[in-house]
């Protein structure tokens, strides 16, 4: 082997040694900038006070200003006051998977360890903790579903609930849940120390049963912080029996807030002049801009770079980030890297990133007021998607997001007094939201009497009973409204609307499971057709080559599987990664189909799998007898049924409630219209629509789903 001459090898140590001083100097400066950061803020000259509330306390609520530094610095103060030193850990909930991680890399950095280790995160399908993590930010859901194997909890010392006030079904769920759990850990204790007296009498079997619990219960209290900066915080004290709220006062850095003299008739117009307003006039820093969902953020990013080209050269370094529910995780975390170097960065937003996250370079926050807010029906089972005006709460969240690395400005795109006019907080989702998934967990956590649970604001009874009766009719509650076994329970592990599990299941029966994970992870994302409009007819002609008479859901199938086909081809080729992407990304742009939405349904799908692999059902094919597929759509989605009647109109069989199919099925432009036809959902935008619908024969209702059309047969 021939051997390195000496002087290569010492001037690559010199240059490697320089460059890893050099590194270790850029590390050390960076870690004390960050240090500073964290005394500066205001939450810092508390640290002693807040422990001691905490240790006093075993419920506090926290409110404090938005950027004092609650989620990121209350952790680590109870960390190194030794609330994790026999091995617990602090849990901190968030309403969304984008802060969950963000804020813990944040932590973990300035900690200065590995995420996962001391400091890690877990959220729906993606777990970065490991046996260390002490500090573990996850979504409210999340913990929920942890619930479900543990009812105890008995890992966490303290649970921070953070972001109280979005008020997102799984919160008002959790702080329903926690309290039983503070309860239930404080009376395992006082069996503890009864135990002393079963030992004395070890005989009965009775006993030495509940000596064994015992001592599998050694549990410390549960100490649970409600955390929020804009918090009713009267409302959740009562709820938790008078607990004490603490609050923390000052903010880091002040934020101006400029509001109209004039309403805004048109506020995606106003909000476009804003961002080159402030691009235009305005110092260094990027812009954050609330919109209300992924089709305005669409439009306006087309707009923005219309008007940059139109910009003289010097003046037109102005890019553009999307951030919304519906784009792949890695996607969304593009917004949190920084603009190239004399480039402005505008990030066009959902409320998304309305609360904890701090998006770095962000100086100007653009606030329409305005938010899209999803409503359900309960007795017609329509649900509803309208623009709705913001809340006092909503605003003051969306103008905390600037200030947090020096002073910022909010330009609030409505006046003054419509502010005060604002109501000061959102309608709690779980008053306007399908209870189905709600009730499975409940009953999966071994709450049984879900009417009479301890609710903050409680749901309409008819909301619960709707739902109590759909899982009925599922299968998945026994008469008695018990969790069924097996269904039930395999309802409830699978992440998923419990109908959407229904269907998984029904489909190992039907032996066409393949099929249905791929309906089921396309309908979990967003549009996978993609329809711009000058080129119409190209897509619905690209459009026409996957779709089929027969409906939506087989039509999604055979996207999936050319697409699958497209990978193997490249696979086959022992092509690079990379290259793979590269060409599935052009066989999407070919066939007019959301590249996005595929690699996102993609993930979907793999995870899923795994679930219903590790549940034993066994994943076979129909291969092309798509009558089976949809038998077993029936079978599946039987409560949503529209037939069409003498008037050629279509009407649920549920509700009678008459409803058009929506313009992006594929059977919205067949003739002749089938005579009855399955659907997943059923909106009211300009009218009521069904979307993502099957043709079904009406006769297999009565044989597929007997318990709901005995009557027809
Ligand atoms: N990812 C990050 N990058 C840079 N600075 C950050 C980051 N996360 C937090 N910070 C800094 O830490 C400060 C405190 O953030 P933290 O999220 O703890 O505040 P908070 O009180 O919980 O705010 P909110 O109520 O808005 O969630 C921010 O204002 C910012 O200065």
């Amino acid at each position: 082997m021939p051997s390195v001459p000496n002087n290569v090898s010492t001037q690559n140590q010199q240059s490697g040694g320089g460059r890893k001083t050099q590194d270790d100097r850029r590390n050390q400066q960076s870690r004390q900038w960050i240090l500073q950061q964290r005394k500066s803020l205001p939450v810092a000259s508390v640290e002693k006070w807040i422990v001691e509330e905490v240790k006093k306390n075993d419920t506090l609520i926290v409110v404090g200003e938005t950027g004092s530094g609650k989620t990121t610095q209350l952790p680590q103060f109870l960390y190194n006051a030794g609330f994790c030193h026999d091995g617990r850990v602090i849990g901190i909930t968030q309403p969304r998977r984008v802060a969950a991680v963000t804020v813990a890399k944040r932590v973990a950095e300035e900690c200065n360890v590995e995420l996962g280790q001391k400091v890690g995160y877990s959220i729906r399908f993606e777990d970065v903790t490991s046996s260390s993590t002490r500090i573990k930010y996850m979504t409210d859901g999340l913990l929920l579903r942890e619930a479900l194997l543990d009812a105890y909890l008995s890992k966490y010392s303290i649970i921070i609930v953070d972001e109280a006030h979005e008020r997102t079904v799984h919160t008002d769920v959790l702080l329903g849940l926690l309290k039983n759990v503070q309860l239930a850990r404080s009376n395992s204790i006082v069996k503890q120390h009864n135990c002393g007296d079963v030992d004395n009498n070890t005989q009965n079997h009775n006993q030495t049963s509940t000596l064994r619990a015992c001592q599998a219960l050694k549990y410390t209290p549960l100490k649970l912080i409600i955390m929020s900066a804009s918090l009713d915080a009267r409302g959740f004290s009562e709820y938790f029996g008078g607990a004490k709220a603490v609050y923390v006062q000052g903010r880091q850095y002040p934020v101006e807030i400029l509001y109209t003299y004039q309403p805004e008739k048109d506020y995606p117009d106003a909000t476009l002049i804003t961002i080159f307003q402030i691009h235009i006039e305005e110092g260094p820093g990027d812009i954050l801009a609330f919109l209300t969902g992924q089709e305005e953020i669409e439009s306006m990013d087309r707009l923005i770079h219309e008007r940059v080209r139109q910009l003289p050269e010097g003046s037109n370094k102005l890019i553009t980030a999307p951030i919304h529910s519906s784009l792949p995780s890695e996607q969304q975390m593009n917004v949190f890297k920084p603009a190239p170097s004399g480039f402005r960065k505008v990030i066009l937003a959902t409320n998304i990133a309305e609360t904890s996250v701090t998006i770095p370079g962000i100086k100007y926050v653009i606030d329409p007021g305005w938010v899209k807010v999803r409503s359900y029906n309960p007795v017609t089972g329509m649900e509803s998607l309208t623009i709705s005006e913001i809340s006092k709460a909503q605003a003051l969240q969306r103008s905390g997001r600037a200030g947090r690395e020096g002073p910022g400005k909010c330009f609030r795109l409505y006046t003054e007094s419509a502010f005060s006019e604002l109501k000061d907080s959102t309608v709690p989702e779980i008053k306007r939201c399908n209870l189905a998934n709600v009730v499975l967990q409940l009953k999966a956590l071994g709450i049984d009497d879900i009417l009479g649970f301890d609710f903050m604001e409680k749901p309409s009874r008819t909301a619960i009973v709707k739902s109590l009766e759909q899982l009925l009719l599922q299968g998945a509650l026994t008469d008695d409204c018990k969790l069924s076994d097996p269904v039930g329970h395999q309802m409830a592990r699978l992440p998923l609307d419990p109908m959407y599990s229904k269907a998984l299941i029904v489909a190992s029966e039907f032996k066409c499971l393949e099929e249905m994970l791929i309906a089921v992870s396309m309908l979990s994302v967003e549009s996978i057709f993609y329809s711009p409009r000058d080129k119409m007819e190209e897509a619905n002609a690209a459009k026409k080559r996957f779709s089929s008479p027969e409906g939506d859901h087989i039509a999604l199938v055979n996207v999936y599987r050319a697409s699958a086909e497209c990978l193997e081809k490249r696979n086959n080729a022992k092509m690079k990664e990379k290259a793979v992407e590269k060409a599935l990304n052009k066989w999407c742009r070919e066939n007019f189909i959301n590249y996005r939405a595929l690699r996102h349904a993609r993930d979907v799908h793999s995870q899923i799998k795994g679930h219903v692999e590790h549940m034993g059902l066994v994943l076979s094919s129909c291969g092309d007898d798509m009558l089976q597929f949809r038998r077993c759509l029936t079978a599946s989605f039987f409560l949503n049924v529209a037939r069409r009647g003498p008037d050629r109109s279509y009407r649920t069989t549920a509700s009678g409630q008459s409803v058009h199919i929506h313009p992006s099925s594929v059977l919205s432009e067949i003739k002749p219209k089938p005579d009855c036809i399955i659907f997943n959902e059923l909106v009211y935008t300009t009218q009521n629509y069904v979307r993502n619908v099957t043709r079904i024969d009406p006769l297999w209702l009565p044989e597929l789903a007997p318990q709901y059309y005995a009557a027809e047969s």
